[in-house]
């Protein structure tokens, strides 16, 4: 089997090319490919498949009336499925450009989520159309060694984006945070963030099935609505342990740019 290793601000992914729908992804398997030592290494997988392919299997969301070409079947680490991947979304569009799966720079990719539109910056970058992101409340959770507070946001998926006092690199992240169940049946990303300048984060985040990651673009997204005053339009530069991606938010919603890498391609006996 075919697969390719890419990243987005070093959040990486195994990227399987599975264009006709074929292959039977167990949440064993996709532990494995993640596995650092036993597998190929990752914080989550693309599958690259085409979305008709998949026919009524695609969440009611995911059910566009002008279905795109390509879908993004996102998987964390641990083999559960998530709704939407910011970082993903832009290593996948990057790869169906680099296979020849898609022409032009400007082009959408069908999420669990409902579609998001990219567009392939004259510098490599790639600006990913985010949609809504909904602000839910706030609540808090226990960290290892603090409890935090913060906003409750939908990205698509789950978020807790906490604002604290003092070096995002004090927090200990070594744990999985304890949340609120009742805010967040599902469980959720947890967002640490300051601002450092004016419009400047630096944030770190505990994902949802994966563990602290060096970054996430829906947890850069989250983080940025966050401390933005609400209403406005802002641009937001986030700096995560793997490197930086804008923000612009609008009453729209946001639009997150970033890079995106392609490292490695071969074959796996691992499937
Ligand atoms: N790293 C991603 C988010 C992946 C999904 C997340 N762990 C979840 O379960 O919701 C990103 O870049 O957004």
């Amino acid at each position: 089997m075919r697969f390719a290793k890419g990243h987005g601000t070093e959040n990486d992914f195994v990227i399987l090319p599975d264009p006709e729908g074929e292959l039977q992804l167990t949440k064993e398997t996709v532990r494995l490919l993640c596995d650092r030592r036993a597998g190929i290494g990752g914080d989550g997988i693309l599958r690259v498949v085409r979305t008709r392919a998949l026919g009524e299997t695609l969440a009611p969301a995911a059910r566009t009336a002008e279905r795109p070409e390509w879908f993004m079947d996102y998987r964390n680490s641990d083999g559960s499925v998530a709704e939407m991947c910011g970082n993903g979304v832009r290593v996948f569009a990057h790869y169906l450009r680099h296979a020849g799966l898609v022409e032009g720079d400007r082009f959408e990719v069908g999420t669990r989520d409902g579609a998001k539109g990219v567009v392939v910056e004259a510098d490599g970058d790639i600006t990913v159309d985010m949609g809504r992101v909904e602000m839910q409340g706030t609540s808090s959770a226990k960290l290892a060694r603090q409890a935090v507070h913060g906003s409750q946001i939908s990205v698509g998926n789950p978020h807790l984006a906490c604002e604290v006092q003092g070096p995002v690199a004090d927090v200990d992240l070594s744990e999985p945070p304890e949340l609120d169940a009742e805010a967040f049946p599902e469980g959720a990303n947890v967002e640490v963030y300051t601002e450092v300048a004016p419009g400047v984060l630096e944030m770190r985040v505990y994902e949802r099935g994966s563990g602290e990651t060096r970054s996430c673009g829906t947890g850069i997204v989250a983080a940025a609505a966050a401390a933005a005053p609400e209403g406005e339009e802002s641009t937001w530069r986030v700096r995560v342990l793997g490197g930086e991606c804008t923000v612009y938010l609008d009453a729209s919603g946001a639009r997150l740019r970033g890079p995106a890498t392609i490292v490695a391609e071969g074959g796996t006996s691992l499937l």
